[in-house]
């Protein structure tokens, strides 16, 4: 008896509808807190990447509480552009606008908040290049990915993976207040991730996707053709992830990231050969959050790397 309830699931207690603690809740669900939280961080790697951080700490620190802001004010606009699709989905059902927990209204006076605080922030604390290329990100994917690619093309989130590929080439700019090589190439590696991280769970997704009339590169190419993108993709991605390690001559980061790669690219690989089963859906399940755990280590290899150059030991 005592063993099968440790087998058990671990349920914590939902909060009570209509209470404050559900109300934080779907506010935190509504602005993609998760997604939300990798973001920054790439952010603030970028940041602590540039020369003299800690000389503009103010900008810094302004830099990440806008990218918080406006990535959030991003989730909030995507999800109430598809309400009735994420209705559709299992994975996306319970949202709050979806379940109509929290009204269209509303949303948008969240989304507006959200979106005028990170302007405001940015505006007083950093420079226009940080505000511009910040907008670009919330509007890419709040508007240009989820409004026309996601419903139009299966290439969608290739482009649309550029605005979340942004936060590390923002957190510089909100520093240094110009473009480098450096966070560019760091923009080049999510842009290439982006498709490795989202089509293993496009695959185990798919039925879903069908069903709700998206075209995933699963639905409208197959399971298999999506596979071999996953492979190229994840093969794209080990090559650039290299690229950092050439420029800072930096040996500890560039282990971690060679390894990290290929270890990618032969979960990838193992995905491409398993037979079309639930099995491969349980794999392709274990290779997405995978590419999730892969970015940050990539990023924190990289703050690895600088501080052994800083500190002298290498
Ligand atoms: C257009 C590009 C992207 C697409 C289409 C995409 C798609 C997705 C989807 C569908 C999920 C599952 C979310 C859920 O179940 O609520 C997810 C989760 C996640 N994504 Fe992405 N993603 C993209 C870019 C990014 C970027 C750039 C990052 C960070 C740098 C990121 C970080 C994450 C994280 C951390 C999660 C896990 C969230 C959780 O555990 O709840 N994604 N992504
Ligand atoms: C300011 C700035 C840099 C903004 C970044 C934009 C941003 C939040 C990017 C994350 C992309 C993301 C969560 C995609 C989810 O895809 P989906 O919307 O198709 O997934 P869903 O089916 O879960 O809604």
């Amino acid at each position: 008896m005592a063993k099968s309830l440790s087998n058990a699931p671990r349920i914590l207690p939902l909060p009570e509808p209509g209470s404050a603690r559900q109300l934080l809740r779907d506010l935190w669900v509504l602005a993609k807190a998760r997604v939300v939280s990798l973001l920054v961080f790439t952010a603030a790697v970028g940041e602590l990447l540039a020369p003299a951080t800690l000389s503009h700490w103010p900008a810094a620190l302004a830099g990440l509480v806008g990218i918080a802001l406006a990535g959030g004010a991003g989730g909030v606009l995507n999800q109430i552009v598809e309400p009735d699709l994420d209705q559709h989905m299992r994975r996306t059902h319970g949202r709050p606008l979806a379940n109509g927990r929290i009204g269209r209204s509303g949303a948008i006076v969240y989304a507006l908040i959200l979106m005028s605080l990170a302007i405001a922030i940015l505006a007083i604390w950093t420079n226009p290049l940080t505000l511009v290329l910040t907008l670009l990100g919330t509007v890419g994917y709040g508007v240009v990915y989820t409004l026309y690619l996601k419903p139009s093309t299966p290439w969608n989130i290739v482009w649309g993976g550029l605005a979340g590929a942004l936060p590390p080439l923002i957190g510089w700019t909100a520093v240094t207040g110009q473009l480098a090589a450096l966070p560019v190439v760091l923009v080049a590696l999510i842009f290439v991730w982006t498709p490795a991280h989202f089509w293993p769970l496009a695959i185990y997704c798919r039925r879903d996707y069908a069903q709700a009339c998206i075209p995933m590169l699963p639905v409208t190419h197959g399971v298999d053709r999506t596979r071999r993108e996953v492979v190229r993709y994840a093969l794209a991605t080990w090559a650039v992830s290299m690229i950092p390690a050439l420029l800072n001559r930096d040996w500890i980061y560039g282990a971690i990231a060679f390894g990290a790669g290929a270890w990618f690219v032969v979960m990838a690989l193992r995905l491409q050969r398993m037979a079309i089963d639930a099995d491969m859906d349980r794999y392709a399940r274990r290779l997405f959050a995978f590419s999730i755990s892969y970015l940050f280590l990539i990023f924190t290899a990289l703050l690895l790397g600088k501080a052994a150059v800083s500190y002298g030991l290498v």
